[in-house]
């Protein structure tokens, strides 16, 4: 196993920088996503990593090795991209164990174990002598995931395997990456731009933007703490909400709480984030809340609602279960607890945020 590290990594294209400087390590043994919107630099930030794409400047390192200047195949590492690249007239055993013909350290039988116990861990083996041509684009992604793993690579790369698979294939697919991630810990880089796959399976996720990365912290850490108003947008749906604020002597109000807050360095540049599902909605009303007009409702896929709210001339969108969203009118009453609020300056957390 071996820990990746990237040092001042920078790809410029022409005048265009994909990478900007990005300085970083990802743990032996973890599984990191990389996420982001479109054209953050996700791919290419993965690409020199294989080793497909040259750096501008910068070094990249496995278990403290330079691996800058060496082929894929030398830095032994395995990938896995959104069409997997598969013999089709081959069967899945025989794609599984094609890899491992080139390894000459390896016995027949050995080479045999390998391929019996990916495909248990995969759960290919009923399907083992089945054509590639025949096999639904989820069972073959399967297949490609069973090839990188075989191998016993240091580190696997995974570019967007996912996208093209069909929704039931598709968890189908996570639930054997989830498998196999249990037996063998070999350090994985996972390019997605789905932010439910990346909660799933990251032990940390590389959040991206404009070729940096904007904050690297475990799946739960990067939602409830995020570093900056981008991350608490990007991660949830919808994301957290913003609130500005007005300055009144040393504080600050917000129209969503009941008192201004005491903040020596109050200014406009100040907002105030809250997750939707933190916001607490009751009947208006209710001792401990204050009033706020519902705008709009959905019904969302797990029968919650998703309520737009207005109180003074803020709007914030909260989450209710099904049970009060339906009983709810037109008006409601909000409570936004103190232990829940963000408090960002210019778009980035406060490192000490007010207190009531
Ligand atoms: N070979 C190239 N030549 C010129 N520009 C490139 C090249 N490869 C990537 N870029 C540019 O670099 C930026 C980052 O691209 P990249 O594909 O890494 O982003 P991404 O986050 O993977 O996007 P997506 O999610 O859409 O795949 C984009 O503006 C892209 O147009």
């Amino acid at each position: 196993m071996v820990d990746i590290t990237l040092d001042g990594l920078t790809r410029s294209f022409g005048g265009m920088t994909a990478v900007n400087n990005i300085s970083e390590t990802f743990p032996e043994g973890s599984v990191t996503c990389l996420l982001g919107p479109s054209g953050c630099g996700k791919t290419t930030l993965m690409r020199m990593i294989a080793g497909l794409e040259t750096p501008s400047r910068g070094r990249i390192l496995f278990g403290g090795r330079d691996v800058t200047a060496l082929t894929p195949r030398q830095r032994n590492v395995a990938m896995v991209f959104q069409y997997p690249v598969m013999y089709r007239t081959l069967t899945v055993e025989e794609n599984i164990a094609l890899p491992l013909g080139r390894d000459r350290g390896l016995s027949a039988a050995d080479r045999q174990r390998r391929v019996e116990e990916v495909l248990d861990v995969l759960q290919l083996r009923k399907l083992r002598r089945g054509r590639m041509a025949e096999l639904d684009i989820g069972t073959r992604q399967r297949v490609a995931v069973g090839r990188s793993i075989a191998r016993r690579c240091d580190v696997i790369l995974f570019d967007e395997p996912t996208t093209n698979v069909e929704v039931h294939a598709k968890l189908e697919l996570i639930r054997a990456f989830k498998q196999f991630r249990q037996q063998l810990r070999q350090t994985i880089i996972y390019v997605t731009h789905d932010q439910t796959e990346a909660m799933t399976l990251a032990d940390q996720i590389a959040l991206m933007q404009a070729g940096v990365i904007s904050q690297c912290a475990p799946p739960r850490a990067l939602y409830e703490k995020p570093d900056s108003e981008f991350g608490g947008w990007f991660l949830g749906n919808p994301g957290m909400n913003f609130i500005s604020g007005r300055v009144v002597g040393t504080g600050m109000q917000f129209d969503i709480l009941p008192e201004p807050i005491s903040m020596p360095d109050a200014g406009a540049d100040i907002r105030l984030g809250i997750r939707p599902e933190r916001i607490r909605v009751a009947l208006p009303g209710t001792p401990g809340t204050l009033p706020a007009r519902i705008e709009r409702r959905f019904i969302t896929i797990g029968g919650q609602y998703l309520l737009t709210l207005r109180i003074g001339a803020t709007v914030l969108r909260a989450r209710v279960d099904g049970a009060l969203g339906r009983i709810l009118g037109n008006e409601a009453g909000i409570d936004c607890p103190m232990q829940h609020l963000a408090f960002f300056r210019n778009g980035t957390v406060m490192a000490r945020p007010p207190s009531p």
